[in-house]
């Protein structure tokens, strides 16, 4: 189970951005979120992930605190696949330096051979996607914050993504987050809703499947 307990945050000169924030999040499970823009989601996520240290509270999976080195079990897939690359690698060093998905998996998620010997730059923002995507899900990775990750792709494309995904996480028990103005794309994906405003969540909707 991943647990925000309490969370607060905020950045170096400003006012207080995320107050006292709880969610829990089952494997297996996924949990949308929504807000304004500005209203902390990115944040809320990094936090989660491990990215940012909260100024109170804590995030704990199955009652353990995030762990501090290693590889980390909560990914978060941002918005800007070109800004979590480094550019002077090639994809195939990219996704590997993660770890060496199956040549099936690489199938599913529409990611071809060829692309392995280019760099980022001579990829399309949609491919470079997938391919982070794909990196996010190695072996011990259990919670996933994908943070925006379809707005660039055709919707052919983004529905395939989700679809893969949605089975890759079935499969191995992994929770996802969805952060998304799509509140289409949220009923359709989660379990539990959540929405940002003025530092705090409440519950957007809640949905009756069962995770
Ligand atoms: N490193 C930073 N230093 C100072 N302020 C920041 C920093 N990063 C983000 N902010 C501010 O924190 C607020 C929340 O940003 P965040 O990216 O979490 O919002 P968001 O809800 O994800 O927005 P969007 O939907 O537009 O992506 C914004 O006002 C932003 O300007």
């Amino acid at each position: 189970m991943l647990e925000a307990h309490q969370l607060s945050f905020h950045f170096a000169s400003g006012s207080p951005l995320l107050t006292n924030i709880s969610l829990r999040l089952a494997p297996g499970e996924w949990l949308g979120l929504s807000g304004d823009s500005g209203a902390g989601k990115s944040t809320l996520g990094k936090l989660l992930a491990g990215q940012l240290t909260p100024h109170h509270g804590s995030v704990t999976i199955d009652g353990s605190p995030l762990p501090k080195r290693g590889r980390r079990p909560v990914q978060r897939l941002p918005q800007s696949p070109e800004l979590a690359v480094n550019p002077r690698w090639r994809v195939g060093k990219i996704l590997r330096e993660a770890w060496t998905p199956s040549d099936t998996l690489m199938e599913a998620f529409g990611i071809e051979p060829q692309w392995l010997k280019r760099f980022p730059s001579a990829l399309s923002g949609g491919e470079l996607q997938r391919v982070c995507v794909l990196r996010a899900l190695a072996p011990g990775v259990r919670y996933v914050v994908a943070d925006e990750i379809s707005t660039m792709l055709d919707p052919i494309t983004q529905l395939t993504l989700w679809q893969t995904l949605k089975a890759h996480a079935e499969r191995h028990q992994l929770g996802v987050i969805v952060i998304s103005h799509d509140t289409a794309l949220l009923n359709r994906l989660c379990h539990q809703q959540w929405h940002l405003a003025g530092g705090s969540l409440r519950v957007s909707s809640t949905a009756l499947k069962a995770p």
